[in-house]
């Protein structure tokens, strides 16, 4: 995978993921949209339960399945599922395939994303001394019993005739065969590279919140998980996580926002990635490492059918095609992609601004030890400029090949968008832009704070990063090349107390997640209380909170941090990748804010009780009657932390009453005593039980 799509989105072939799904509009079997595959539970379900009740996705659909290669050919299913659940804490693992003497099998898996994320465990580990690999597996030709009939049928001795055997190889060629198996390759590859796109758009956005939900439900149990002792797990149960605070919301550790949609969800790419290899016959072929289709054809079809919804001007495109590394002769190369550029690229109609750069590099998708992704070699520009330029909240930003930009220009304007919002910034802030890439997010908000300070490991990020804040006339944003683990606590150690005193942090790793050296640089630093979390791959996200959230200790220092609330952006239509922000508050920071708003709202209870019984007394007859209501109405407080708040609401209201002439004062004291004698108790409960009231 190249690094880009390696570090930050999940899979090469998503990359060109709406794309491959206009490819295949038209192609795409109608009565294939099944049910949603997982299904939102109903609200207060846990997600496991839940999922249980779902109906199981149609194993046939390509989006669940996978091929896995280099198993042992003696290992057995069971064999396979240990290695799955047990040694790679795989989730979702529905069924496994395997004949013995052959060194792959077919795994189902519950859900697309769960598919998608075992690619990332499975892929480099090595296992009985073969480093294992994963594939799509190809779909099941739905014709095949017809083929299978024509041939002579089963049972008569007639030969069985797979799918990729009959023309689904996807090569194009010329000739009824080259269509017939044109079709089904970007049938293929579609569901290779946009798994949803059957799906109806209000259909996925469900699968995306149950994803992100189901994710961020993990939080408390995986806090018990990394408590290592009964005692820990104890300290580890923080009163934010108690089992009360989490039925309010359902399991959920904070509140979470309904995902934003997308505000187009087709041609919204800015860049396609494509890879320039060998197939799987050893001819060279171009297309995603996850589809099975390498053929013109689609090729076509996808810069055909790029359009774009934000094109003020002409739209650009970057085009990636990387080379992989293993044995593609130089001349081989070359005439390839004289020959694409001259077939589909020149004649691109309606014109695009091109940029097609040549990465040289490991094939996509793999990587190296402990989940680094494979460095490329270098990046050559074949055609157009050195990088493409687009516009963001009226920015200017020029990237080059090799640098991370969010494909989806508008989404990433969305994005931006809550995260102004979001961060509280004012005239003295000092924003830390951890991960910052070409500078997006930094010199988006730099007008409105006092520095802006970017840590970013690509050096091709960080020049035009620099470049990016030239072109705008910002001058007070300073980026950092560096890995994020090396630089952050230095940077920190750097600010003085003022800046420090208003210094907000974002940040926005690659798909793995911070490294933990990051988020124990940004725990120990005791002045930075707010901190929002670009995350595009929640399940990581979840191994970062665990981090920011668990109790002080010598490694972790620092007050821990709380999730406040998360808000999912869909900035990739038709896959199940979803944007996800969070908001981490200081525990005490939270504690203080939450004190605020129970006292703020035990005084509008209390004056409520005054105008109450005002009324009340202004009404004689009713005036016992007034007493209780007002009293009714300070019971109402019982979220009020403070029994004093309450006590001087009550009291108030006593006074009043008892002020009334028509009624004996103890008859009003007695009623309102009644009931703040009720509700007073009910918060020494619940502060019993370790829940905030
Ligand atoms: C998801 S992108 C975010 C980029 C940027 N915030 C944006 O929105 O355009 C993650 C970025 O982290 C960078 N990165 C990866 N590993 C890093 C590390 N160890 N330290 C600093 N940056 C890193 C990648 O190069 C990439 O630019």
């Amino acid at each position: 995978m190249q690094p880009e799509a390696a570090e930050h989105q999940p899979q090469a072939a998503t990359e060109a993921a709406p794309l491959a799904a206009e490819a295949a509009t038209g192609q795409q079997d109608a009565s294939s949209s099944g049910p949603c595959p997982t299904d939102a539970p109903p609200s207060g379900v846990a997600g496991s339960e839940a999922a249980d009740k779902v109906p199981p996705p149609d194993p046939n659909d390509p989006a669940v399945q996978m091929r896995i290669n280099n198993l042992s050919k003696w290992a057995t299913v069971k064999d396979v599922k240990h290695l799955l659940e047990r040694r790679l804490g795989l989730t979702g693992v529905r069924k496994v395939r395997k004949i013995s003497n052959q060194d792959y099998a077919f795994v189902y898996f519950q859900s697309a994303q769960e598919r998608l994320a075992a690619d990332s465990g499975i892929n480099g580990h090595k296992w009985k001394g073969s480093v294992l690999s994963t594939a799509q597996a190809k779909p099941l030709d739905p014709d095949r019993h017809l083929k299978r009939e024509r041939e002579g049928g089963e049972g008569q001795g007639g030969k069985r005739v797979c799918a990729q055997q009959a023309g689904g190889r996807g090569r194009g060629g010329s000739g009824e065969a080259g269509e017939a198996g044109g079709a089904a390759a970007a049938r293929t590859a579609a569901d290779a590279a946009a798994p949803l796109h059957r799906l109806e758009y209000a259909a996925q956005l469900e699968q995306k919140q149950h994803f992100v939900e189901k994710a961020l439900r993990r939080l408390p149990r995986e806090m018990q998980v990394a408590a290592r002792s009964d005692t820990q797990r104890e300290r580890w149960r923080m009163p934010w996580l108690s089992q009360e605070r989490l039925n309010q919301r359902h399991g959920l550790p904070c509140p979470v926002a309904p995902v934003l949609p997308a505000a187009a969800t087709h041609g919204y790419r800015n860049k396609c990635e494509f890879t320039l290899g060998r197939d799987e016959d050893g001819s060279v072929a171009v297309g995603f490492t996850l589809g099975t289709v390498s053929h013109e054809g689609f090729w076509r079809a996808m810069l055909a059918r790029q359009s774009f919804a934000h094109a003020d001007g002409p739209p650009e495109l970057l085009l990636c095609v990387a080379v992989q590394a293993a044995g593609l002769p130089e001349e081989q190369v070359a005439s390839e992609l004289a020959r694409l550029r001259e077939a589909f690229v020149a004649p691109l109609d309606p014109p695009v601004r091109l940029s097609l750069a040549v990465r040289r590099g490991a094939p996509p998708g793999e990587y190296k030890h402990a989940g680094e992704p494979a460095e490329a070699e270098g990046v050559e520009t074949v055609l157009g400029r050195e990088y493409i330029e687009e516009t963001l909240l009226g920015l200017s930003f020029r990237i080059s090949p090799d640098a991370f930009f969010q494909v989806n220009t508008l989404g990433a304007e969305s994005l931006l968008t809550l995260l102004r919002a979001q961060c509280s910034l004012g005239p003295d802030s000092v924003l830390l832009d951890v991960c910052c890439g070409t500078g997006t997010i930094g010199l988006a908000m730099a007008r409105s704070v006092k520095r802006v300070i970017g840590i970013e490991s690509n050096a091709q990020a960080v020049a035009d990063a620099a470049a990016n804040a030239a072109r705008n006339g910002i001058t007070n944003a300073e980026f950092i090349c560096a890995k994020a683990e090396q630089a952050t606590r230095q940077v920190l150690e750097r600010l003085t107390p003022s800046e420090l005193d208003s210094l907000v942090a974002i940040v926005d790793p690659p798909r793995a997640g911070l490294h933990p050296d990051v988020v124990k640089a940004l725990r120990r630093c005791a002045p930075l209380r707010r901190l929002l979390f670009v995350a595009c791959h929640a399940p990581a996200f979840v191994t970062n909170a665990v981090s920011f959230c668990r109790p002080t200790s010598p490694s972790f220092a620092g007050v821990p941090f709380e999730l406040v609330q998360a808000w999912p952006i869909d900035l990739f239509p038709h896959t199940p990748h979803c944007e996800l922000v969070t908001l981490l508050e200081r525990s005490d920071l939270v504690a203080e804010r939450e004190a605020a708003q129970e006292a703020a709202q035990a005084a509008k209870q209390a004056q409520a009780v005054q105008t109450q019984a005002a009324e009340a007394a202004s009404t004689p007859t009713d005036a016992a009657e007034g007493g209780a209501v007002g009293a009714a109405a300070a019971e109402g407080a019982l979220g009020a932390p403070e029994e004093s708040a309450l006590s001087r609401a009550i009291s108030s209201a006593q006074a009043v009453v008892a002020s009334a002439a028509s009624v004996p004062a103890g008859e009003a004291e007695g009623a309102a005593h009644d009931h703040k004698q009720h509700a007073a108790q009910r918060p020494l409960l619940a502060e019993a039980d370790g829940a905030k009231v």
